[in-house]
């Protein structure tokens, strides 16, 4: 993995803007940008404000975590990713469901399309199991067999393989997937809820504290902070948690 891919993010907190317009995220990256260490744009932004909400972000040298789940056959998702790569994002995700030669192509475009343009490459992980998903949906909506933190190893040796950066997976699956994959492999949570917090959606969730002390490189964190009453509070409160391990 390439230090430099890493170097913008200033601390493991990564901040989910779901909102419908560019104005609404750089307002929020603004009031949060003392503290974030990253901005997550997902679908909903994407979607609603197309690849402008992502520049006008790395306008105000924004490091953002562009997370539109690429799952196609490898000539498509290659070819998404290289254009996403040309926005100068930090990370890119693809569905580990997509298979080896989706997430390898994937992320030899995104690397190559970033060499051609000069700019550091991002890291490319993999989804693995959504953390809105309990054990009883996994096996029976979704039609997979055995433990999801099995298909979470699984799935992240698969993205190693494929020369994939590291996976987003519950906090719950962070130790499974260390051991599969060792200390170097990037392991991004999402499904973090302060003690107290209310689950909304998700199902495989921890405290930012349980996730850090467990070896997540990463948290990504959206609602307790930018649906809470003060979201600068909230993010403070989140770093204060964190910054109590050891
Ligand atoms: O890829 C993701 O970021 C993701 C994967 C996953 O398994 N679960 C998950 O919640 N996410 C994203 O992480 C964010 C979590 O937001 P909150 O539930 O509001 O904290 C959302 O933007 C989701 O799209």
């Amino acid at each position: 993995m390439s230090s430099s891919a890493l170097k913008p993010f200033k601390n493991p907190l990564i901040i989910a803007l779901d909102v419908d317009t560019a104005e609404e995220a750089v307002c929020l990256a603004g009031r949060l940008g003392p503290y974030a260490g990253g901005f997550k744009v997902g679908m909903q932004l994407f979607y609603s404000a197309g690849p402008e909400a992502v520049r006008r972000l790395r306008e105000k040298k924004a490091p953002v975590f562009l997370d539109l789940k690429l799952h196609d056959i490898p000539n498509t998702a290659a070819a998404a990713a290289r254009a996403l790569a040309r926005l100068g994002v930090s990370i890119l995700n693809v569905h580990a469901a997509g298979g080896r030669a989706m997430m390898q192509a994937a992320a030899e475009a995104a690397r190559e399309e970033a060499e051609k343009a000069g700019i550091n490459r991002p890291l490319v992980v993999a989804v693995t199991v959504l953390t809105s998903m309990d054990q009883e949906m996994f096996n029976k909506e979704a039609g997979m067999a055995g433990p999801i933190c099995d298909r979470v190893a699984a799935w992240s040796l698969l993205a190693r393989e494929a020369g994939l950066d590291g996976v987003v997976a519950s906090p719950r699956e962070i130790e499974v997937v260390r051991k599969a994959c060792g200390p170097g492999f990037v392991i991004i949570t999402p499904g973090i809820r302060p003690s107290g917090a209310a689950r909304d959606d998700q199902k495989r969730t921890m405290t930012p504290r349980e996730a850090i002390a467990l070896g997540a490189n990463w948290l990504v964190v959206g609602r307790p902070v930018t649906a809470a009453a003060d979201p600068v509070k909230a993010i403070k409160d989140i770093l204060d948690d964190i910054k109590q391990i050891n």
